[in-house]
């Protein structure tokens, strides 16, 4: 039986699945890990995608694959092929300043209507804002601006920087789809088109921009291999948990991430909901925050445990931690959009300051600031019928049960699994197919709501404050 592979190349790792095309079992898998920071040279992901694809055994016997990633990164080519400067990541902040000019120039509403969102720090059209205004001497050597996906698929297909790659540097070559490019900040998911207008103002020249491919079309074959778009990692994992109406997702990786596959575009001003679009070509209004599975992978090592140790210690404690808030902003925060936000623990006193109540805090911490998130998709008419838990930090029992009492909301999460990675691999059996297999996904546990805890009211009154 035909087999196809998805890759997930994520912010902290790149994890490749191997499945079968017709049941979609796993056959073999891969992983390896990305450099910290938030400015990366892409060779360390070409790399980690590598060896990732050496450790699942190779891809000589798959018939087809797509490439899922982390959205935004600005990777910029010179004529050459070759990337000018490390590629700038979604959680890197020092183009607050340049997403401000963005709005100004265009207005709020203008921007939000002519892309579906409005411009924070993490766009790509503000970082090329940026690398215009403090390193004109690089942005004036860009001949091709593309996203982490798209470059990775560039180079899977043999494409790449002149002399190193069997096919070159054909900057026409590069490829990407609907969801990824809606990230740019200069792509109009309504129309599907990119938007000149922005892409001059932010650069000041109108480079080579990634061809938009369809979700079940081949961008491109090397030999047998079909090679998908790939998607923005987001919507990937959407389209591998089939989320339907009714789904709203949250992801718990390095981002926290709230969103649901909807038929209506969304065009939200105030900068909360990214209206994005899905790997189906409907729409993904999305929520993101940068404070989601490190904040625990900190507490952990500021309480000296594990993860596992650390859901225990949280499950000692009563919901809402007697009165212990973690306003969880270590990296700045990007929804609500404070860049320059530090954290803070809150509510402490003599009695409440245990372990326990510190690590239920930063649980509750981590999810109130997605659960705002899902009463902004809420206000603009997304119905939440259950939430799917997926992330490194969804495999966390504590944070399933925490959640399900912050979100006021059922939680299902499925069979441990790379979401990101199975999408992609869905999106590269759709181009055998001619559409996406239904692959059943198996759920590990359901977990009813319970109603809305003590967690999110207090959380707010502490983190209203940052917004004052
Ligand atoms: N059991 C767990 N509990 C909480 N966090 C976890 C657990 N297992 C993994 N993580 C965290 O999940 C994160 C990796 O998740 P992942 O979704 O792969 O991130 P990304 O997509 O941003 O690279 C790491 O920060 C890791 O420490
Ligand atoms: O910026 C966003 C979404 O807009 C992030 O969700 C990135 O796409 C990174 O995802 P992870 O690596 O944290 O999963």
């Amino acid at each position: 039986m035909p087999l196809v592979a998805g890759i997930d190349s994520s912010t902290q790792s790149c994890k490749i699945v191997i499945r079968d095309l017709e049941s979609g079992a796993l056959v073999r898998e891969g992983r390896a890990s990305h450099p910290n920071g938030t400015e990366v040279n892409p060779q360390a992901w070409w790399n980690a995608l590598n060896e990732a694809i050496k450790q699942a055994g190779g891809i000589d016997d798959v018939s087809a694959i797509s490439i899922g990633g982390q959205q935004h990164g600005m990777v910029v080519l010179d004529t050459d092929g070759k990337v000018i400067r490390d590629a700038l990541l979604w959680n890197d902040t020092r183009s607050a300043g340049q997403a401000n000019e963005i709005v100004a120039k265009f207005g709020a509403q203008g921007i939000a209507d002519l892309t579906g969102s409005l411009p924070v720090a993490s766009f790509t059209a503000t970082k090329l804002l940026w690398l215009k205004q403090n390193e004109p001497e690089n942005a004036a050597k860009v001949a091709a601006v593309c996203l982490p996906h798209d470059w990775l698929t560039w180079r899977l297909a043999g494409y790449g920087p002149l002399g190193e790659s069997a096919l070159g540097p054909d900057l026409s070559a590069l490829t990407t789809d609907a969801s990824d490019a809606s990230g740019t900040g200069y792509f109009n998911p309504k129309t599907g088109e990119y938007v000149n207008e922005v892409l001059e103002f932010v650069l000041g020249h109108l480079p080579v921009l990634p061809k938009i491919i369809e979700p079940n079309k081949a961008a491109h074959t090397k030999g047998a291999l079909a090679i998908g778009a790939g998607a923005g990692d987001n919507a990937a994992a959407a389209f591998g948990v089939l989320a339907k109406a009714g789904d709203v997702v949250v992801s718990l990786g390095t981002s926290g991430t709230v969103f649901a596959v909807s038929k209506t575009a969304t065009n939200d001003s105030t900068g909360t909901i990214a209206g994005f679009a899905s790997v189906s070509s409907d729409f993904l209004p999305l929520v993101c925050t940068l404070n989601a599975a490190r904040v625990l992978d900190s507490m952990c090592s500021m309480l000296g445990v594990d993860h596992n140790e650390l859901g225990a210690l949280a499950l000692q404690a009563e919901p809402g931690a007697d009165g212990v808030v973690l306003v969880p902003y270590f990296e700045g925060e990007r929804t609500p959009n404070l860049p320059d936000a530090k954290a803070g623990l809150h509510g402490l006193t003599l009695k409440n300051n245990t372990r326990a109540n510190i690590a239920r805090a930063a649980i509750e911490g981590m999810l109130c600031g997605l659960a705002a998130g899902l009463e902004a998709l809420a206000a603009a008419g997304v119905k939440t019928e259950r939430v799917i838990l997926v992330g490194g930090a969804a495999a966390n029992p504590a944070v399933q049960q925490i959640a399900a009492e912050v979100f006021g909301a059922p939680i299902t999460v499925p069979a441990p699994g790379e979401y990101v990675a199975n999408g992609a691999a869905r999106q590269a059996a759709s181009i055998l197919l001619g559409s996406a297999p239904d692959w059943k996904i198996e759920t590990l546990a359901q977990i009813p709501t319970t109603g809305q805890g003590p967690a999110l009211a207090q959380y707010k009154k502490y983190a209203n404050a940052y917004l004052a």
